[in-house]
């Protein structure tokens, strides 16, 4: 069965694809992030990638929503170092280009780079390869896209700036989706979860000191509306998991404090 991705050849989202299960692997190509969820839901992809944080751009919010609404597990993750390049149709220079296309994150990830080429408007596209891949078909030579290598190499696009994110070292995480949950055959050392406290004074530090307690390390902590109850917030959490018996422990302890916690995925963490 295919791999659900936001993206065309030459994405990120594809290259992910590749890394993590071959060059062959057999993808389902989307626009969009809410309909890799949904191919997983339904069945017509057995896994999805999705990027859903990145270095220097932060976290995509809405991500942890979709993956919650369409009750799918995280069965692993891959980090994608990214490097940005401005590319065009052959024989243009940035002078020429007055619009520029990429994926929003993408974009967020090269803010200083446009700010010293302010005759330019930034827009967004559905994902990097996409606008690489219009440039091309429709000859279009006023139009640049950020995108990578491959995607230059894949349609024919000649690179003007290379290496265009803010800072060099740039990854971004992506979470691979499954619509049930799957233990790895190793005792998971990290785990990503839900939990909904109980909104009253210290809930939050109650919580966060029974992690510490276990000796986790929460590498990610993200506060998300419970749309359902204004101003009630949820937390995603990741956390490493140096000794299983500690994580059990405190997740007994959490919700022995009454609060929901929910369990999105067990898995091995491959942090570069
Ligand atoms: O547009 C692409 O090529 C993607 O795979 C999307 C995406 C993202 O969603 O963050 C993936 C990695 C980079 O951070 C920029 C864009």
């Amino acid at each position: 069965m295919p791999i659900a991705i936001q993206g065309i050849p030459g994405s990120f989202h594809h290259q992910v694809a590749i890394n993590v299960f071959g060059i062959d692997a057999d993808v389902l190509c989307f626009d969009t992030f809410e309909e890799i969820a949904a191919a997983v839901g339904n069945g017509s992809a057995s896994q999805g990638v999705m990027a859903i944080e990145n270095s220097i751009a932060g976290a995509i919010l809405p991500n942890y929503e979709v993956i919650d609404r369409h009750g799918l597990f995280i069965q692993g993750e891959h980090y994608l170092p990214i490097s940005h390049n401005l590319m065009a149709l052959p024989g243009l220079k940035v002078e020429n280009l007055q619009v520029v296309k990429s994926h929003p994150m993408a974009i967020l990830q090269c803010q200083t780079f446009f700010q010293k080429h302010p005759h330019i408007k930034l827009e967004p596209g559905k994902d990097t390869a996409s606008v690489a891949r219009e440039i091309s078909e429709k000859k279009l030579q006023y139009q640049g896209a950020i995108a990578s290598h491959k995607a230059a190499e894949i349609y024919g696009l000649e690179i003007l700036a290379e290496n265009i994110q803010t800072v060099e070292e740039n990854f971004t995480r992506f979470i691979l989706l499954a619509k049930e949950p799957e233990k790895p055959a190793q005792i998971p050392n990290k785990a990503s979860l839900k939990v909904i406290i109980r909104n009253e004074k210290g809930a939050l530090a109650k919580l966060l000191q029974i992690f510490a307690d276990q000796d986790l390390d929460l590498s990610k902590i993200q506060s998300i509306p419970v749309i359902e109850k204004p101003w009630d917030y949820a937390f995603f959490i990741d956390t490493l998991i140096s000794d299983y018996s500690k994580y059990s422990k405190a997740l007994e302890k959490v919700r022995g404090a009454g609060n929901e916690v929910k369990i999105f995925g067990e898995y091995i963490s491959q942090k570069p």
